[in-house]
């Protein structure tokens, strides 16, 4: 290995009377985030650093390839650039998704033939520097990606904070909201499905948020609570008198707010049958008439609409109108649940950590360990579960650090279980050994006969016929 630094060859000779051991415990114990990856971007080395900030636990980074893995994720990537340029790279890098950025030094080390063998990177949070190494990067190459982070910075500060508060860094999220920011751009119907909880209505104000129409209103519905003989007057409105303990005034329904803009309607699939009717005959003409009025009105809003109920089951059932499904649903996309992309449950964590750190004005962090169930749990109720998951945390924790005797009720419960049945299937097995080898035992020291060996056990020859067969004629 090359001497970069120039160091006495009495230094560089007590260095190498230096154990490993010795070594691998700098690194380990190090504050800063420290990989290796082979020339070819395998990540060789990861040390415990990268679980607290990264949320991604060093023997999962283990096995990921830095020029490809991340996808586009973190912005510009600094491997290929390392190494093209062949010397260390400090760049400022961002995620595409959480509003976050690291400094990441990407050093390529060679060998004495000048041949490329690894490259290490240290990273650190922004504050620490001043000044970025940003130029090797030659604008015409910009990703699109690249472009779109350029986009949302450029937007920060204004109105539309587009996915800022959308946080996550799975590729299957950064796939979902790519799609839908396309689909922001036109005014077809968005459905979007998905379990409670995975942030449906969070994404309905991202679409607004990145279409044409983000500075007009977004107003947003949950057709459950509202009772059902309001429903119609809340979306349509009302004129004046129309009904007993109607306002005199008379009132603008929703779809009129909405006017220009965007109208949400959460747990679409609960919509009466008679507002689905008037709803429908809404969507084909975009023309409504007030409860009590005579004439229509056109307006020009979007719709979006979401349910967590399977809508093309009840249009089987004959509880949603198949009509109405197929209006709706121009453009379909479901949210994924929580534990199909465990790599957000971390991020949103500490987003939500930071925020109540705020509120409560403290300054905890989550221990190792908690990060790791948390990242484990499978999460039922969604982000919404998760979100109440920290706060809790936040809140009950005394000293600094969260600690697993905070972890909530159902997350110790769930992990309880899991140890539980983790020690069952250690003893099943055991038992289940241990009466492989007697049956093989005694087999072979009858010479595979089954009755002598049937009495020598006392058991009855059926049992020792079937024990026979699932041990050893299997
Ligand atoms: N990716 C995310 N980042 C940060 N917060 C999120 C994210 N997804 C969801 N949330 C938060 O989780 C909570 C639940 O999200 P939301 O209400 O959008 O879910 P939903 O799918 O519409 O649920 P439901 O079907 O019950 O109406 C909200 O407080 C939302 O802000």
């Amino acid at each position: 290995m090359r001497n970069y630094f120039e160091h006495s060859q009495e230094y560089l000779d007590y260095l190498k009377t230096l154990p490993n051991e010795f070594f691998l415990e700098i690194l380990e114990n190090c504050f800063f985030e420290i990989t290796v990856t082979d020339k070819n971007g395998n990540v060789l080395y990861a040390n415990p650093a990268c679980l607290q900030y990264h949320g991604i636990s060093a023997e999962k980074m283990w096995k990921l390839n830095f020029l490809t893995s991340f996808q586009g994720l973190w912005t510009p990537p600094s491997t290929a650039a390392a190494i093209e340029k062949k010397r260390t790279i400090i760049s400022r890098q961002r995620s595409l998704l959480p509003d976050e950025e690291h400094i990441t030094i990407t050093t390529p080390l060679y060998n004495n033939e000048n041949e490329l063998i690894m490259l290490v990177y240290n990273t650190l949070k922004r504050e620490s520097f001043v000044e970025f190494d940003l130029d090797y990067l030659n604008p015409e190459k910009e990703s699109i990606v690249e472009t779109e982070a350029k986009e949302k910075r450029r937007d920060k500060g204004e109105k539309n904070k587009a996915s800022n508060n959308i946080v996550g860094r799975s590729y299957i999220l950064y796939q979902t909201l790519h799609k839908l920011k396309k689909a922001a751009k036109s005014d077809i119907p968005v459905l979007l499905l998905g379990e409670s909880g995975v942030g449906k209505s969070l994404i309905a104000k991202f679409i607004h948020d990145c279409s044409p129409r983000k500075s007009s209103p977004f107003i947003s519905i949950n057709c459950t609570s509202i009772p059902d003989n309001l429903i119609e007057s809340e979306l349509f409105g009302y004129v004046p008198y129309a009904f007993t303990g109607a306002s005199p005034k008379g009132k603008k329904g929703l779809v009129e707010m909405a006017n220009n803009g965007t109208l949400f309607l959460d747990e679409i699939g609960e919509l009466m049958p008679n507002i689905q009717v008037k709803f429908l005959d809404f969507l084909e003409n975009q023309r409504f008439t007030s409860v009590g009025g005579l004439e229509s009105k056109t307006v020009n809003t979007r719709i979006i609409t979401a349910t967590n109920k399977n809508l093309a089951e009840l249009v089987e059932k004959n509880k949603f109108r198949e009509d109405l499904y197929w209006r709706i649903n121009g453009i379909t996309q479901t949210i994924p649940a929580l534990r199909e992309r465990r790599d957000d449950i971390f991020p949103i964590a500490q987003y939500y950590l930071k925020e109540y750190n705020q509120k409560y004005n403290q300054n905890k962090v989550f221990s190792n360990q908690v990060i790791e169930s948390m990242i484990q749990y499978d999460w039922p109720g969604n982000v919404r579960q998760l979100k109440n998951a920290v706060e809790q945390m936040a809140v009950m924790s005394l000293g600094s650090v969260i600690g697993m005797d905070k972890l909530p009720e159902q997350l110790a419960a769930f992990f309880d279980n899991k140890d539980h049945q983790k020690r069952n299937v250690i003893f099943d097995d055991l038992v289940e050994n241990y009466k492989r080898n007697i049956i093989v035992d005694y087999y072979e020291n009858y010479d595979g006969n089954i009755n002598e060996m049937a009495e020598a056990l006392g058991l009855s020859q059926t049992t020792s016929y079937r024990l026979v067969n699932k041990y050893i004629k299997k």
